[in-house]
């Protein structure tokens, strides 16, 4: 099985022009041929527009044949044909993208944990099915029971095998993925056919494309202009009929479609689905285009420390025992809260014990017997409770608020303070007895051992993202359970705006409500359960492939290849797409300009020849002036469908630069352009016969 999706970018760097190649027009042209059902044109207003002005010039010319009415027949149908071929061409892309998704589903025989074996299409919600090295996972799911090393490449192109265990938030499997080594029991989380891949290629292949909200906004005032301009031809009669030189229907069709939006009108879903093609170049899944629309006008960007900002792997690196205790004593409690905590912060403090302190990693049968209190977000503490002792491990303010007052509190501060400050996270170890009112704060039983110290490195290169994205206008946000003083070393070392420090899921919640309150849109990625909520609630939530159901669930995207900094592309991406719909509706919208020059003065200059003055352009005779602004009209359509695919290139700046610069830019683009294309279209277009 070899599906090749295109590598992800390393950068944010807009995917490369190469991604348009000109034979897709021509393969593309069954399909836009068949969009010329007048029941696929309804759905776009002004090309609709355009749609019944080619029935009724076309009508014209058979009634009163001219070369003229059947070169402007012929070239409206053309402007008709363009707009589906732009589209047809976007999907086209799409539906490679599609096959290449689909190569990844399995038609393997899934085997349940009962010993049945049945069809991967067969599998239902809650099946448990047993998957071992060499065997392909028949469905998404999260793994219940053991660990693999998973090869992703079918769905990512990442080659790297990556592992995956169950209990933490690496838990997630991806069907048509392959398992490498060990057994594991998968649960299954997904119905056949409602897959995240399933979901993509419904995305992708346009199936399900809904116009998101601010393209219906687009589409309503490209409509509204559309029908101002309808009513202006109209009343154009009755004073072209007074001024005695009543104009022909084939006329005043060709100028009602050279003044509507048809560029982008015709370019509209083309740029939509583009921008939904380039997320899945990067290996992100979108369950929208709504998504994808509001990660172009995100301002706020919440980003984890651990693993965003750092490189995650946050280790146990050193132990640092309070006075009076021996080291081999606080190594022994660290070792015993964190044998059963499968978190890597767990794991690599029992395997520091082992290394530096002789310990056995391994549990004896005794000590897996123990209680295991899980790590979470909100306790921000783990441990073990055996023979009525719980032994904790902890951030150091919650570890200190349940020891109670009698604790060396100032010295646990003064150390952690101490790890904190350069960049180090420290956990404190301490043991309490359960009394009979389930309080801890017994002076002769609760005491601290010391502190063990995590380590953490600031990724490369970090600081520099975040200076373009500032310079985007967008504020990023570091969030972290992590204390305040390892918090802002870390986010002085990136160079972050703002930092969240010991925030629980529900101050994750209350800071985006709070953002959204101030109209400000959220994006922020996740992984974890306890990230479900805020995903949720934050209008652009990319969940890490590798984490639980709950978070992709409430996400709105998916990140295949689980790398939490890819939610600045992801921003990338959005704003490109929006820039891209902005420069475009400029650029039709000034072309109007040199038409009108066109086509005014060739419609009255046989009632007024002063008009003549305005023929700027020298067209050759009224007729060529006309049908050369319908064929640049149509023309332009096609011209610019790669740039509609590819979107317009932008430097980060502040989105008012970026408004100012393409209205120049695309504004006077599209005065200067069409007179000039104008201009050299007449010069071929008068040697035709009956219109020079
Ligand atoms: N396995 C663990 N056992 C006990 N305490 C832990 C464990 N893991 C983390 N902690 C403590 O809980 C705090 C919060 O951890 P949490 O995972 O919620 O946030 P974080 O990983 O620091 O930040 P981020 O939101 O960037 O992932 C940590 O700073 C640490 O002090
Ligand atoms: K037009
Ligand atoms: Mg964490």
């Amino acid at each position: 099985m070899t599906a090749v999706l295109e590598r992800p970018q390393t950068t944010g760097r807009p995917v490369g022009a190469g991604t348009f190649r000109p034979a897709l027009l021509l393969e593309s042209l069954p399909t836009a041929l068949r969009k010329l059902d007048p029941r696929h044109q309804v759905r776009n207003p002004v090309m609709f527009v355009v749609w019944v002005g080619s029935v009724v010039v076309t009508v014209a010319a058979i009634v009163d044949p001219s070369v003229f009415a059947w070169s402007i027949a012929v070239w409206l149908w053309f402007t008709v044909l363009f707009a589906n071929l732009a589209e047809a061409v976007a999907e086209g892309r799409g539906r490679a993208q599609a096959d290449a998704l689909r190569a990844t589903r399995t038609d393997t025989v899934a085997r349940l944990e009962d010993g049945r074996e049945v069809a991967a299409t067969e599998l239902t919600l809650g099946d448990r099915v047993v998957v071992e090295a060499g065997q392909t996972i028949p469905g998404d799911g999260e793994i219940v029971e053991g660990i693999a090393t998973v090869d992703e490449s079918a769905i990512t192109g990442e080659s790297a095998p990556v592992v995956r265990e169950s209990g933490g938030d690496l838990s997630s499997v991806t069907g048509g993925t392959t398992v490498l080594s060990d057994r594991i029991v998968v649960r299954i989380t997904a119905r056949p056919g409602d897959s995240f891949v399933d979901r993509m290629i419904a995305l992708v292949e346009g199936a399900q494309r809904q116009k998101t909200p601010n393209e219906i906004a687009l589409t309503i005032l490209l409509s509204a202009l559309t029908i101002v301009f309808l009513l202006a031809v109209v009343t154009l009669q009755p004073m072209a009929t007074y001024s005695g030189g009543p104009q022909s229907l084939v006329v005043l069709v060709a100028l009602l479609v050279c003044l509507i939006p048809t560029t982008i009108g015709a370019l509209l879903s083309a740029i939509g689905i583009a921008g939904m093609d380039r997320l899945v170049q990067r290996n992100v899944l979108a369950t929208s285009g709504r998504a994808v629309e509001a990660a172009g006008d995100v301002s706020t960007l919440l980003l984890d420390k651990t693993g965003t900002i750092t490189y995650g792997n946050r280790r146990a690196t050193s132990l640092h025992p309070l006075p009076g205790v021996e080291v081999a004593e606080l190594a022994a409690a660290a070792r015993l809260a964190s044998l059963a905590d499968t978190t890597p912060e767990g794991r690599s403090i029992v395997e520091l014990c082992a290394s530096a302190h002789g310990l056995a990693p391994e549990a004896t049968a005794a000590e897996a017997a123990a209680a295991f209190v899980p790590f979470s977000a909100t306790t921000r503490m783990s441990g073990v409770d055996v023979d009525g002792r719980e032994v904790r491990k902890g951030a150091t303010s919650a570890v200190i608020a349940w020891l109670g007052d009698d604790t060396d509190r100032a010295r646990l501060e003064a150390i952690s303070t101490e790890i904190a400050e350069r960049g180090g996270t420290p956990l404190v170890v301490a043991s309490g007895h359960v009394s009979d009112l389930g309080r801890h704060d017994d002076p002769d039983h609760s005491r601290a051992y010391g502190i063990v110290e995590l380590s953490d490195v600031v990724k490369p290169g970090i600081a520099e993202r975040f200076g373009e994205l500032r310079a985007m206008g967008i504020r990023t946000v570091m969030i972290t359970g992590d204390n305040p003083v390892t918090a802002r070393a870390i986010a002085a070392a990136s160079g972050v705006d703002d930092v969240l420090a010991e925030a629980t899921p529900e101050d994750k919640l209350a800071l985006i409500r709070r953002e959204q309150a101030g109209g400000r849109m959220v994006a922020m990625t996740g992984d974890g359960t306890n990230d479900a909520p805020a995903l949720a609630q934050a209008d652009v939530g990319v969940a890490m492939s590798s984490g639980t159901a709950a978070a992709k669930e409430a996400g709105n995207m998916v990140d295949l290849d689980s790398d939490p900094t890819k939610l600045i592309g992801v921003v990338e991406v959005g704003k490109q797409m929006l820039i891209t719909r902005g420069a475009l509706t400029t650029f039709s919208l000034a072309n109007d300009l040199a038409k009108y020059f066109a086509i005014l003065p060739a419609m009255f200059l046989a009632i007024f020849p002063q008009l003549g003055a305005l023929n700027v352009m020298r067209l050759a005779t009224p007729e060529s002036a006309i049908l050369s602004a319908v064929v640049f009209n149509a023309l332009v359509i096609v011209v610019l469908i790669p740039l509609a695919l590819r979107g317009v290139r932008f430097r980060p700046s502040s989105s008012d630069r970026l408004l100012r610069r393409n209205l120049l830019v695309y504004g006077l683009g599209g005065v200067a352009v069409p007179f000039l294309g104008i201009f050299l279209i007449d010069l071929v277009v008068r040697l035709v016969p009956g219109i020079g």
